[in-house]
């Protein structure tokens, strides 16, 4: 099966070309040969068919396409990427060399984001406790807090702490069984095992690992045979003392669908939070990766992008490698003025969001993992008629329309329901701190400024 990426491959080689102006022979010789090997947490490995093109095109690529295809995969997918290349003729070492025999999400060096290390990770008063978590385990990886349960929103760096666990760990010994899997992995290597009848091997490989990390738990949520194999798998490894790290985007009770066996023995370990980062950290993390980079951008553009980049930090390394590729594109300086006119379609500082039912209805229903379909339905259970009254009370508060509209607007419903559904959150937000952060943690999301 085709990863996102390689679907989009052609279409992101074809911006590239027409945007900035590549050449026949230069496509041939140098676009043409890479193939997409893996995608995995916003890493794209790139494999370079150096037997055709030969080792030295390693440096080509890296200076003369790098940022070109970076640019250009984050314009397409609408999502910036890191990009890691590697040679086709190292490929079968770095096969060979793998830590776990099977399945193609193992964890080994070669495979971690080499960027992605506690060094490199600006520590800010959003996420010293995660850090600080994060290292202990990585110092007595089984011994302290396990599971460790790292939370918070997109792109504030939960893989990236999840990686430098693995790296430290993997540095003091290399021959501790390290692995790294996202839910999603998790679940659909889950479901190949039970086609193919291989669930005891699936089950072996999981359970005699030293270290799991598993990322994006929120999306095995809702998904029963899933739960009830990592149940499983998380109670070998916990009884066996190993280790356990998992990341979400939203702490345990407030994942209404998962089941409470699951959930208590997440809330067992210790949590850790990582918030959005304040101006002093986004400004530190900016200048760090301008030094990773090498890159020398005026403060003034910096700031720029610090004081308007607030929630993602993805988002924020993002700007900074679209304004270096637009600057050295168009061959003119980084300055105040160019990095506003590369920014524009992220940032638009006088334009304000319309928020509508539809916006508040697509948030609500992605936070709570079911579909905004759900949320228009008739279907009357807990797990949906919770979300779609939290979706009435945000309609109420961040838009202008009345009840009778809001009822319109979500699949028809009378106003007196609204008006029910309404009272019912606020008297829950008074009296419950966890519906009272979800709401806040929602209207943020609908609403960044
Ligand atoms: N404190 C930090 N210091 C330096 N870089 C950071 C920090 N936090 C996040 N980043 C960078 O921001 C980007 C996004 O981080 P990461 O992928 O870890 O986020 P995430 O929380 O796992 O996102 P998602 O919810 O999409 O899975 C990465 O390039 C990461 O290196």
């Amino acid at each position: 099966m085709k990863n996102i990426i390689e679907e989009k491959w052609d279409e992101i080689l074809q911006y590239l070309i027409s945007e900035y102006g590549i050449t026949d022979v230069s496509y041939n010789t140098w676009l043409k040969p890479l193939k997409v090997y893996d995608v995995k947490d916003h890493v794209i490995t790139i494999l370079i068919n150096d037997e055709r093109i030969g080792p030295p095109s390693l440096n080509v690529i890296r200076n003369k396409y790098e940022l070109l295809l970076k640019v250009s995969i984050e314009e397409i997918m609408n999502d910036p990427y890191e990009i890691k290349f590697v040679l086709a003729s190292q490929m079968e070492s770095i096969e060979r060399n793998a830590k776990i025999p099977s399945g193609d999400n193992k964890i080994v060096p070669n495979f971690l984001n080499p960027r992605y290390t506690f060094d490199t990770f600006v520590v800010g008063g959003n996420n010293e406790f995660a850090r600080a978590a994060a290292l202990a385990v990585a110092e007595n990886p089984g011994e302290i807090y396990n599971p460790l349960f790292i939370y918070g929103g997109v792109g504030l760096g939960k893989t990236h702490l999840m990686h430098s666990i693995a790296h430290f760990v993997l540095n003091q010994n290399p021959d501790m069984k390290v692995l790294y899997v996202t839910s999603e992995k998790f679940t659909n290597e889950l479901i190949d095992a039970i086609q193919k009848k291989t669930t005891t091997h699936f089950r072996e490989k999981y359970r005699s690992i030293d270290i799991l990390l598993i990322d994006d738990i929120q999306f095995i949520i809702g998904k029963e045979s899933t739960q009830e194999e990592f149940f499983h798998t998380f109670n070998t490894l916990h009884e066996s003392k190993r280790q356990i790290i998992i990341s979400s985007d939203r702490p345990p009770k407030e994942m209404l669908t998962l089941e409470d066996r699951l959930r208590s023995r997440f809330e067992h370990g210790l949590m850790a939070d990582i918030q959005s980062p304040d101006y002093e950290t986004r400004m530190a993390i900016l200048k760090k990766k301008e030094e990773l980079d090498g890159y020398s951008i005026d403060e003034e553009v910096l700031k720029y992008i610090a004081t308007n980049i607030k929630s993602n930090i993805r988002e924020l390394e993002g700007a900074l490698t679209k304004i270096v590729a637009f600057s050295r594109l168009k061959k003119r300086e980084l300055n105040l003025e160019l990095a506003i006119e590369a920014l524009q379609d992220i940032i638009s500082p006088n334009e304000k969001k319309v928020i509508t039912p539809d916006l508040i209805v697509d948030i609500v229903a992605e936070h709570f993992n079911i579909s905004p379909a759900d949320i228009y339905s008739k279907d009357k259970s807990r797990a949906i008629s919770y979300p779609r009254q939290i979706v009435m009370y945000l309609c109420r508060r961040l838009t202008e329309l009345s009840v009778t509209e809001i009822g319109k607007a979500l699949g028809n419903r009378d106003h007196s329901t609204v008006i029910h559904g309404c009272d019912k959150i606020s008297k829950d937000i008074q009296k419950d701190t966890s519906i009272h952060n979800t709401v806040d943690v929602l209207i943020k999301k609908i609403n960044p400024e």
